[in-house]
């Protein structure tokens, strides 16, 4: 159930959103997106204002439209960690960022959702507050994957697939997975024809960080930090990956589950072993995030622990590589993971890497984000729809959803790609954090305009002719 205090669009269930340039899955065309009863009718190309019922159209001009954000990795930490995120301050910046689908993570809020139960409690925490649609991911941790009945009861009750880490979780009550218990939750996800997303770090020496700790190297230095979570461990856990990858093939044991790989940063061996695992058959994806393809190691400042996260950001050169395997579609998707914390456990103060919480604050500026730093290598809007839209909502079963076809849902964001920004003090930001977020302070180039959800202006909230809640909405 979404928030109430949203604003319906205008007073029409009909109406059609004019541009010169709307994005659709054969091209960028010109004309109108009709909409009907929160779906989208059709696109009638070439169609002018005039020439459609008035009152009913809202006409962007030159404008983007494009499908709606499918952001398929942020953490909104409710319930539990209200001081952290929330389902209300989450995806209203969600909304304001062009993003009408966020799939949230099992953990970071309390307890983490590893079964029937405490999914339960993530729904009730979600009523009434939300502004996108939210979906939810599942844990798969020890406890419960060797269970097929908890394992069957999740799945049974709502989630979209399910989520582990090969690597501590920095979360108490989500302990990491082995080879063997991926193996297992692939069966059962199999059935449900589900994914499993995979954290894909795997600590070889649990040593190493020790020593750094010790004060043998400079805490403050991001390159310290960097050292302690090297290349290594994203190939070591990737190649444990690959051998259960295989059962997902056509006539494999676990054929109809699917393996997705989040927030990949290494672009050369991990990679490389990804691409192998794909042309030998398995259902396989990746994703990475606009903070690995915006920022490198190299730039960060002494003791700017915002852009503390794992694995971690790495120079630039691993940065360009990126960039080329999404632009030769080895990497299939992009999400924000978005995964803010209390501000406090970020030590902005001292400055530690190797003791600030890990997470990059990002969501509400993740299309910007992409375009500005993507525009220089020349990436197009059609790249964006798909990398942004198409493919996590194809991730997340959401058929309906991730273009503009008729048929869908009329989830669209409308943004000007020339149009810049300062991210600066003036700047609305709705995350509950706005100091700790690692893109404060840039200058970015892609302002949202509007983002509609359904039959719903999800933002701005105010519009012309509405009246309908409009002092509540964003
Ligand atoms: N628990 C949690 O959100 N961890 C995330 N943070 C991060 O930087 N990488 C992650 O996996
Ligand atoms: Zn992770
Ligand atoms: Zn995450």
């Amino acid at each position: 159930k979404p928030s109430n205090s949203l604003c319906s669009l205008l007073p029409h269930d009909e109406y059609w959103i004019l541009s010169k340039r709307i994005v659709t899955p054969e091209g960028v065309t010109s004309g109108a997106v009709e909409v009907k009863g929160g779906t989208i009718v059709s696109v009638v190309e070439g169609v002018q204002a005039g020439e459609l019922p008035q009152g009913n159209v809202v006409d962007y001009g030159d404008a983007v439209v494009m499908p709606g954000l499918v952001d398929v990795h942020a953490h909104l930490d409710e319930p539990g960690k209200e001081e952290w995120e929330g389902f209300s301050s989450g995806t209203k910046a969600a909304a304001a960022g062009g993003i009408t689908t966020l799939i949230d993570m099992p953990l970071n809020s309390v307890p983490s959702t590893v079964s029937e139960e405490t999914l339960r409690l993530k729904v009730d925490a979600a009523q009434q507050k939300i502004y996108v649609d939210v979906g939810f991911w599942g844990g798969l941790v020890p406890e419960n994957a060797f269970n097929k009945t908890a394992l069957e009861g999740l799945l049974n009750a709502g989630v979209l697939g399910l989520k582990s880490f090969m690597c501590p979780s920095g979360i108490n009550d989500f302990p990491m997975t082995d080879k063997n218990h991926i193996k297992e939750g692939l069966q059962t996800l199999a059935k449900y024809k589900r994914p499993l997303l995979v954290h894909a770090e795997l600590q070889l020496d649990p040593d190493s960080s020790i020593e750094l700790n010790d004060g043998l190297e400079n805490p403050q230095s991001y390159m310290t930090y960097l050292k302690t979570r090297p290349t290594s461990m994203e190939e070591a856990a990737i190649k444990e990956l690959l051998d259960v990858a295989e059962d997902t093939k056509l006539g494999g044991t676990a054929e109809g589950a699917h393996l997705h790989v989040v927030h990949l940063s290494d672009a050369q061996t991990s990679l490389d072993l990804i691409k192998e695992a794909k042309s030998r058959g398995a259902s396989l994806t990746v994703e990475t995030c606009p903070h690995y393809l915006a920022f490198s190691a190299e730039e960060i400042q002494d003791g700017d622990t915002r852009y503390k996260c794992a694995p971690p950001i790495r120079d630039a050169a691993n940065k360009e590589k990126l960039w080329k395997a999404l632009n030769e579609e080895h990497i299939d998707m992009l999400s924000s993971d978005h995964s803010p914390s209390a501000p406090e456990l970020k030590l902005l103060n001292e400055g530690d890497f190797l003791r600030a919480w890990g997470g990059i604050s990002s969501l509400q500026f993740v299309l910007p984000a992409t375009w500005s730093y993507g525009r220089r290598y020349g990436i197009t809007l059609n790249q964006l729809a798909s990398w942004w839209s198409e493919r996590p909502a194809k991730l997340a079963g959401q058929d309906l959803k991730g273009a503009i076809v008729s048929g869908n849902h009329a989830d669209i964001v409308v943004w000007e790609p020339d149009a810049e920004f300062e991210l600066d003090e003036n700047h609305y930001v709705h995350h509950k954090h706005r100091n700790i977020s690692a893109y404060m302070g840039k200058r970015l180039s892609g302002k949202v305009l509007a983002t509609y959800q359904n039959s719903k202006k999800a933002f701005p909230g105010t519009v012309a002719g509405c009246r309908n809640h409009c002092d509540k909405a964003l």
